[in-house]
């Protein structure tokens, strides 16, 4: 896949591109619903043998027009986004800085330029797709603003089990700890990726070292603690995860937030590791203990718990 990064106003000539079945979305997490849009894109690209590209922006509309801007957290962080589109095996990906410039073309400024310009003729996009400023275009104008240059194809909502596959409901899932249910919106476990920092070297003390790990830019589920699947280096590892500011050691609003492992039959030192984190199941919430010995007895029985959480997914995958 060649990813090219665009800005506005973009360089490329359309007679140097070749003629280009095109997905459009923000795409965050890359789900159910996003990947039917991308495999039909691929799927016609095949028939019509044209190449296949994907765009996407970056940053997030809402980062750049909100007056209050702070930096967003995602389901997938560009590099994680560019990884998961890579291995839906398209021609191209575009992604478009989503500056001001950018967003204050009109609708017919942003088709000419950024789909006739690049030399695409056929768009696949889902039903709720927008596009120019303020979002004015709409799948039902986008055959007007074509001008004839190109036709397209427009997905209907995708649901699993009555609800519509979006990133916002994936994003309420982790932010309520549900993160068993996601895996049905997002074809895979939720994943994190992080790199393991210097925490506060208590974990070998209590008997419980904790990997602490360190990820920027992406959604974390709500404090508490899950069974976890830890891909350190190629292999994965089993583990038991807190999420929360231990309160049994911090006052209220001391801490900063820490994301910490104890990863089980594992005893390497792993400090500076880049690792991908896989978020099976919640077992409860974070809780201030009155004493080391009680917090101890706590995840001693956590283990056990996160132990037989993914046992019950091993047997799983055996009888796949
Ligand atoms: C499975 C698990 C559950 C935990 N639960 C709590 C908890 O409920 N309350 C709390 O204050 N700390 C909890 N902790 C955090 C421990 O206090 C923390 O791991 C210990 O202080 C070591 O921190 P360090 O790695 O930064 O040295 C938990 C840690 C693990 C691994
Ligand atoms: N079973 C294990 N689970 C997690 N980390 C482990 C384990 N065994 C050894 N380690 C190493 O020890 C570190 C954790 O020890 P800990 O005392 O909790 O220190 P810190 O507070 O710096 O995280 C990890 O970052 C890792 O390098």
């Amino acid at each position: 896949m060649k990813t090219i990064m665009l800005s506005h106003p973009h360089q490329l000539k359309k007679e140097t591109i070749k003629p280009t079945v095109i997905a459009l979305g923000f795409f965050d997490g890359v789900h159910l619903g996003h990947e039917k849009v991308i495999l039909t894109a691929k799927k016609l690209a095949k028939e019509k043998q044209m190449q296949c590209a994907v765009m996407t922006f970056n940053p997030h509309p809402k980062e750049v027009l909100r007056t209050r801007k702070e930096k967003m957290n995602y389901l997938s962080p560009l590099p994680e986004k560019i990884k998961l589109i890579e291995q839906l095996d398209v021609d191209v990906l575009y992604i478009v800085d989503f500056s001001l410039p950018f967003a204050n073309l009109t609708p017919q400024q942003f088709v000419d330029d950024y789909l006739i310009g690049l030399n695409v003729k056929h768009v696949v996009a889902g039903f709720d797709y927008s596009y120019g400023k303020l979002g004015k275009g709409t799948m039902e104008t986008l055959p007007f603003h074509s001008r004839n240059e190109f036709t397209q194809t427009t997905i209907s909502k995708v649901e699993k089990s009555l609800e519509k596959i979006s990133s916002t409901h994936i994003r309420n899932l982790l932010a309520a700890g549900e993160v068993s249910q996601i895996r049905e919106f997002l074809g895979r476990y939720y994943e994190v990726v992080g790199e393991v920092v210097h925490g506060e070297k208590r974990g070998r003390e209590i008997g419980f070292p904790t990997a602490n790990i360190k990820s920027e830019g992406f959604l974390l589920p709500k404090e508490g603690v899950y069974a976890t699947l830890v891909k350190i280096n190629d292999r994965t590892y089993e583990g038991v995860c807190n999420i929360g500011y231990k309160p049994t050691f911090h006052g209220e609003g001391s801490a900063a937030l820490a994301v910490e492992i104890h990863l089980f039959n594992f005893a390497d030192n792993i400090y500076g590791e880049s690792v991908t984190v896989q978020w099976i199941e919640r077992i409860r919430s974070e809780k201030k203990f009155s004493s080391i010995e009680q917090l101890i007895e706590q995840i001693q029985k956590d283990k056990q718990e996160a132990q037989q959480i993914l046992n019950k997914l091993n047997l799983c995958s055996c009888n796949l």
